[in-house]
């Protein structure tokens, strides 16, 4: 990471949602955005994501583990190539169990979902809760490339009180307990921010979540 002025605290933002800056070093950030080149790529690679007002996301997106599209989880690619979904990493669990450790209390979750999540200057995402899952596990959030606003609010409405905080490459975010369903959202990126040496126009960000699905009909309605 390049060097810094004044060090970035970590910081309590809400009960049990931690914003630890700086925790991916350069090299794991590079080691990061390889693998998202990979899974990227064709079959069930990264795709535009419609919603059912006719609307598209601004944010592309590539699941691993299982794939979400609004608003339910699949195996397959039901709303694009249906091509099967691909595998969750082992080394990407490893890393949601680290930043659990380096954050919150409680146990170590298993985690099972990567939504990869591409923002070029332009994107954006709105407010929402990360409701789809059936696990209170906390949320992990990985952010590589330019800066963004994160916007991390409240669980009762989209609006105030919230707070604005900046993600850079390599900071980790983790919102679980209390703060699990609280809305959020990136109202802004800086375009031109991310460190030259990393190679990536634009903003990544990798969030881990935990199905907690036993059975397939639990992943929510049917595919379209
Ligand atoms: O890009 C981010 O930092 C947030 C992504 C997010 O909230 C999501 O994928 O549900
Ligand atoms: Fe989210």
């Amino acid at each position: 990471m390049d060097a810094e002025l004044f060090p970035r605290p970590r910081a309590q933002i809400a009960p049990s949602a931690v914003h630890l800056p700086g925790w991916l070093d350069a090299e794991h950030q590079r080691e990061l955005l390889d693998a998202c080149r990979e899974w990227a790529r064709p079959p069930a690679g990264l795709r535009t994501v419609r919603t059912p007002g006719g609307g598209t996301m601004t944010a592309r997106q590539v699941c691993l583990g299982w794939h979400w599209y609004p608003y339910a989880y699949a195996r397959t690619v039901a709303d694009g190539d249906g091509a099967p979904v691909k595998p969750f990493p082992r080394r990407l669990g490893e890393l949601g169990r680290r930043a659990v450790r380096d954050t919150l209390a409680g146990p170590a979750p298993d985690y099972d979902i990567a939504l990869i999540n591409f923002y070029d200057a332009d994107a954006r995402m709105g407010m929402h809760r990360d409701s789809d899952e059936k696990s209170d596990a906390p949320v992990v959030s990985l952010s590589l490339g330019d800066t963004c606003v994160f916007r991390f609010g409240n669980t009762r409405t989209r609006t105030r009180p919230y707070t604005d905080v900046e993600l850079r490459s390599g900071d980790l975010f983790v919102f679980g307990g209390p703060s699990r369903l609280a809305y959020h959202g990136v109202p802004r990126v800086h375009a031109g921010t991310a460190p030259p040496g990393l190679g990536l126009t634009g903003r990544l960000n990798i969030t881990l979540r935990v199905s907690g699905f036993r059975h397939p009909a639990e992943r929510g309605p049917a595919a379209p």
